[in-house]
């Protein structure tokens, strides 16, 4: 007889074998790809041209960045950056009248005659160098000024952003490259300082050392040069290595907080997960890790081929010099004036070089920083400026949704009308659209289809903060706030009604005792992870939750599975207390446990993205071949 894997009630249980340690190793994980392609298909099409071209981009993008944080320390850092400069011109010029007296016979006599152009010589320099010092301290203020303004506009952009925009292709990804952008903006700061001090600087030398004599220039040009194009060429190499890791350092990153959080703790222990869950991460980091291997060779032979060309082009002007003082084309005074000039040019240059090439490298990723917030931002401000009102009525008319990238929409279009006063459940098996349907409600997704009408209003067209501060959602996952239980229940409320008004909140969700208990009350922390915190059962969050939307008394009340960690008696409560809440709101609810289903006015049973059916409970479950009546019975059947 063949087996039909079905037990008699009461026989023995099949249990399988445990899985044998030495089961080969699971398969690597998948090969990921950084999802914004549109940037490397620039990187490899850019020209050293183009590259060059980047550089005062990042120079003014920066400049815009520090200007807006803090004028008063930037334009300190331009002013002593050009004083610096005038020092060191000042400096050459002192130099070069002290050392025809200096190269003269008689030394004490040079001496003499050179000690007030010596002097001014000392003095300029030591002003520049006080300049420099000044602009770096005002660096040091302007770092996290800088810092702080890039952080919080990326996280106050991630918070305004469009939900759709989540769900793009490669949203992560850009998000992350744009959380690079965003720390590399302060190297940005300090590159954009050294490499203008260094222009000034080398336009200070370099009208000195052209006065002097014209090709002198441009054989310490050709000596710098190499280095330049080498720096910029390592650059490159350098963010296309970073660029191939992108997508495997996001996705162990991500990984990375659910292997070491407690929160995941106990079901990655009790199944065994460890194994594959290390090998995963261990082919994450090799992948990485051989990426970034493979960079280090071709990165160190353009340096090293810079390097030497440098080094060959700094001998040819050495050279040079002499062979112009030897044939008495020079003075030996000029030749050592030219020295000293070309030295500070030399430095300057090379600072330029350097550092244009560093500020090259960071603005590649400074630019997937500006992407990234322009694309946010105009996904942001799609929407109107209509201020939405309380609504007295919902309206849904032919209003569908199609998630990007998915040609079957998840909501076929609905034409509904939800009236203030009356509650309504929305039933329905998993993935039949509910969560999807409460997002068009409250405005959190705009329709792709149809329209959301609160009264006159088309959520399309409304600004959607004014209507979410009618809103009150207690979504399927809630976040445990890792604030003290009062901002806990009053987080984003758009009213304060004191603490009477949060103990009147807990009571209504039954936390009132659970709270008492806490060491410091309202005061009380919830946050395991830090010294002092302390932590609440799931039930116990979600009650917080409800009490959260409850203290809110919004307009629209959504709930999607507002209970399904709770015992029967908060159950019980919340069903109650919405209930009595009823009359001055739209009440939305999502629950899979249909006897809760009773208290609704109305029921809406979704199928595959459509509505199948509306009615009272009891009518629904009492008629012929219904869903509800169907789910009914296999809720009932154990
Ligand atoms: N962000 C998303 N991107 C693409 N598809 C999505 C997204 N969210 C949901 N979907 C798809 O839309 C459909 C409806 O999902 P929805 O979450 O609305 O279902 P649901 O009825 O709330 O399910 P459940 O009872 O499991 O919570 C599903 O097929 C789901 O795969």
């Amino acid at each position: 007889m063949p087996e039909t894997g079905r037990r008699e009630p009461g026989a023995p249980a099949n249990v399988p074998a445990a899985r044998p340690a030495d089961d080969p190793r699971p398969s690597a994980p998948p090969e990921l790809d950084y999802n914004g392609r549109r940037h490397r298909r620039a990187m490899d099409d850019a020209t050293l041209w183009d590259m060059a071209r980047r550089i005062p981009t990042a120079l003014a993008q920066t400049a815009r960045l520090a200007w807006s944080v803090d004028r008063r320390m930037t334009a300190t850092i331009l002013v002593c950056q050009v004083l610096s400069g005038l020092g060191t011109a000042v400096m050459l010029t002192a130099v070069s009248r002290a050392l025809p007296h200096l190269t003269a016979s008689d030394a004490r006599t040079g001496l003499t005659q050179a000690w007030p152009a010596l002097t001014v010589a000392v003095a300029a320099m030591a002003t520049g160098s006080g300049m420099w010092i000044l602009a770096d301290w005002a660096t040091r203020r302007l770092n996290p000024k800088i810092a702080s303004a890039a952080d919080l506009t990326l996280v106050d952009l991630h918070m305004k952003a469009e939900l759709s925009a989540y769900d793009t292709e490669g949203f992560t990804d850009r998000s992350q490259a744009a959380e690079i952008g965003a720390m590399r903006a302060v190297d940005l700061a300090d590159d954009a300082k050294t490499l203008t001090g260094g222009f000034v600087q080398l336009v200070s030398a370099a009208t000195v050392l052209t006065s002097l004599h014209p090709l002198l220039l441009g054989v310490l040009v050709l000596s710098v040069l190499p280095r330049g194009l080498g720096g910029v060429i390592a650059a490159r190499i350098d963010y296309r290595v970073h660029d191939r890791t992108i997508s495997a350092r996001n996705v162990r990153g991500m990984m990375r907080w659910w292997l070491t959080t407690s929160e995941l703790a106990d079901e990655l222990r009790a199944n065994t997960m460890r194994p594959y869950l290390q090998s995963w991460y261990r082919a994450m980091c090799d992948r990485v890790e051989g990426r970034e291997l493979e960079g280090a060779r071709p990165y160190l032979l353009v340096t090293l081929l810079a390097a030497s060309l440098s080094g060959l082009f700094t001998l040819g002007m050495w050279v040079s010099l002499a062979a112009l003082a030897v044939s008495g084309a020079m003075s030996t005074a000029i030749a050592g004036t030219a020295i000293v000039a070309s030295q500070t040019a030399g430095r300057a240059l090379n600072s330029i070089v350097r550092y244009g090439a560093v500020m090259f490298h960071h603005g590649l990723y400074l630019s997937d920083y500006h992407t990234f917030i322009g694309e946010v931002r105009s996904s942001a401000t799609a929407r109107g400026t209509t201020r939405a009102p309380a609504p007295r009525r919902i309206r849904l008319c032919g209003a569908g949704f199609t998630y990007p990238g998915r040609d079957e929409p998840a909501l076929h279009p609905v034409t509904l009308t939800l009236e203030r006063g009356e509650i309504v459940a929305l039933v329905g098996e998993n993935g039949a659209g509910k969560s999807t349907l409460i997002r068009m409600i409250t405005g959190l997704t705009v329709p792709t289809a149809g329209s959301v009408r609160w009264d006159d209003t088309d959520l399309a067209t409304a600004d959607a903060e004014s209507a979410w501060r009618h809103v009150g959602l207690v979504p399927q996952k809630n976040g445990h706030w890792p604030l003290r239980v009062r901002e806990n229940i009053t987080l984003g409320q758009p009213r304060e009604h004191g603490d009477e008004g949060v103990w009147d909140a807990a009571g209504r969700v039954g936390m009132t005792e659970a709270l008492e208990r806490l060491p410091d009350g309202l005061d009380t922390l919830l946050a395991r992870s830090v010294w002092g915190g302390h932590e609440l059962s799931g039930g116990q969050w979600q009650r917080l939750a409800c009490a959260r939307a409850m203290y809110r008394e919004p307009a629209v009340l959504v709930l999607d599975e507002p209970t399904s960690e709770m015992d029967a008696r908060g159950e019980h409560l919340i069903f109650r207390e919405l209930r009595a809440m009823a009359r001055d709101r739209i009440t939305v609810v999502v629950t899979h446990r249909l006897d809760n289903v009773r208290m609704a006015d109305r029921v809406i049973v979704l199928d595959q993205g459509r509505v199948r059916e509306q009615g009272t409970f009891d009518d629904l479950v009492a008629t012929e071949g219904s869903l509800l009546g169907e789910l009914y019975a296999l809720a009932q059947d154990r």
